[in-house]
């Protein structure tokens, strides 16, 4: 697969389209696509994957645990085969490890590169390469870790290996699940038991996953620790990992069956962690008509079949509890609040500008060239939702390096009365490949050219 940098700009127009309908399953979960390929990676024997996310991110984080030694299949079909070397069998890359687009994979490969006996370096695109990186600098330097970074703690870092890590007991000063999760990759390298508190609940595959393979995380309310305090004792056990849709994927297709008249669709398998299901709650708050259907468990993820149909949406004041658990999901919350009746309000929300673009500026900025009243705050959004046929008119939009901005776009034109003509959409590749052949195949208008 080519790599994102290096391909043309896609185009994206998207113009208004009849009804959705149909069935699919979005493709795997990026979160837990990335945790499994590193913590298959550590853990002692095989891990199988199935349902892998074979976007750009999740590849590249694939790539970077074959740089540093581990045997893992090319993905077919979603499933993947990595031969685990244990928590101490990593070799020194021979290269720069390059996440591309990530910050998932450089937040939590940063936690287990501190942990290793050898040196190296992480490095990502140019929109990785402006996020910050400090917030994972102090907690691991507090730990023993040293770490060499570019100016205010920007990317390429350089992770000096060999050092003895010690136990920290963190108070996360923002709520992140990569910063969660990278002082506890980094805690089981580390002499006692690292603990983290956050001030908001945040997505919790990490504690989940490994807990599954073996080390325990124990919850007390807002605080996980790793159970063991000893640690010769740590090891991860190779086992079958399942993943379940993603959530965030789906939420394109939330929004789209809601907003465009006489939509019925329905959405398989899709991951209802209870720390990511904030995008369903907020568009019901709204409105919407999202039924949930066939719950289950799937390795140790709820998983469930979500029945969209269309439905009027009202604006409404979106709880600040709910913001961490739909984080990823606000630019296309943003293009339902616009097509609904009313004001919307969002709060507590200033992480959307450190994304891999300024979320906030990003949106409201293609918002108003779409005709939209929207004005961006410090930490959120307010906008005075349309509620007509077709609220959006016509405009150029570029995605700045952002995946998640190129499809909410490609939403709104499914509302416009123009066209909505998307640029830098190569950057879809990175967590929903076949996606414009989906948003078609359920009834879209979306035509693809390069530049
Ligand atoms: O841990 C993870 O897998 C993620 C955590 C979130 O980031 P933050 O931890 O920066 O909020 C989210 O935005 C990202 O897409 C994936
Ligand atoms: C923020 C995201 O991902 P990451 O931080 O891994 O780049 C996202 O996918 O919306």
């Amino acid at each position: 697969m080519t790599a994102v940098h290096d391909s043309a700009s896609l185009i994206y127009r998207s113009t208004a389209s009849q009804a959705l309908e149909g069935e699919a399953r979005v493709p795997g979960d990026k979160s837990i696509s990335h945790r499994s390929i590193m913590f298959g990676s550590l853990a002692s024997g095989t891990t199988e994957i199935s349902g892998f996310l074979e976007g750009e991110d999740s590849l590249n984080t694939l790539r970077c645990f074959r740089a540093m030694g581990v045997s893992i299949t090319d993905p077919e079909a979603g499933r993947v085969t990595i031969e685990g070397v244990g928590l101490h069998g990593l070799k020194q890359p021979e290269k720069p490890l390059y996440v591309g687009n990530s910050g998932t994979s450089m937040r939590l490969m940063s936690g287990i590169l501190a942990g290793q006996a050898f040196d190296s370096v992480l490095e990502g695109d140019a929109s990785l390469s402006r996020r910050p990186m400090k917030r994972v600098i102090d907690p691991l330097v507090a730990m023993g870790a040293r770490i060499d970074a570019g100016p205010e703690g920007r990317s390429p870092l350089k992770i000096h290996g060999g050092q003895s890590l010690k136990a920290i007991d963190y108070a996360m000063p923002m709520a992140s699940a990569q910063v969660k999760s990278c002082v506890l990759l980094a805690g089981l390298y580390a002499e006692g038991c690292t603990c983290v508190t956050e001030p908001a609940p945040t997505r919790d595959h990490t504690e989940r996953m490994l807990s599954g393979l073996g080390v325990g995380v124990a919850r007390d309310g807002a605080r996980v620790c790793i159970e063991q305090a000893d640690p010769t004792t740590r090891r991860l056990e190779g086992r079958r990992l399942e993943v379940p849709a993603d959530i965030s994927s789906a939420a394109f297709f939330l929004v789209a069956a809601s907003i465009v008249p006489d939509s019925e669709i329905l959405l398989t398998h899709v991951g209802l962690n209870p720390t990511r299901t904030g995008v369903i709650d907020i568009l019901k708050a709204m409105g919407a008509d999202i039924r949930i259907e066939n719950r289950r468990e799937v390795g140790g993820e709820p998983v469930a079949d979500l029945r969209v149909k269309s439905a009027p949406l009202h604006g409404i004041a979106i709880d600040e509890a709910l913001v961490p658990l739909a984080i990823d999901e606000f630019p296309v919350l943003f293009v339902a609040a616009a097509c609904a009746t009313g004001r919307t309000v969002l709060t507590g929300a200033e992480e959307l500008r450190v994304k891999e673009s300024d979320r906030i500026a990003v949106m409201a900025d293609g918002l108003a060239k779409l005709g939209i009243d929207a004005t961006p705050t410090a930490d959120g959004m307010i906008i005075e939702g349309r509620g007509e046929p077709t609220p959006f008119g016509s405009a150029t939009i570029y995605a700045q390096g952002d995946h998640r901005i190129a499809m909410a776009f490609a939403v709104a034109g499914l509302k416009a009365r123009g066209e909505v003509t998307i640029h830098d959409c190569q950057f879809v590749e990175t967590s929903f490949p076949g996606f414009a052949e989906l948003f078609n195949r359920l009834g879209g208008c979306l035509e693809l050219s390069r530049h």
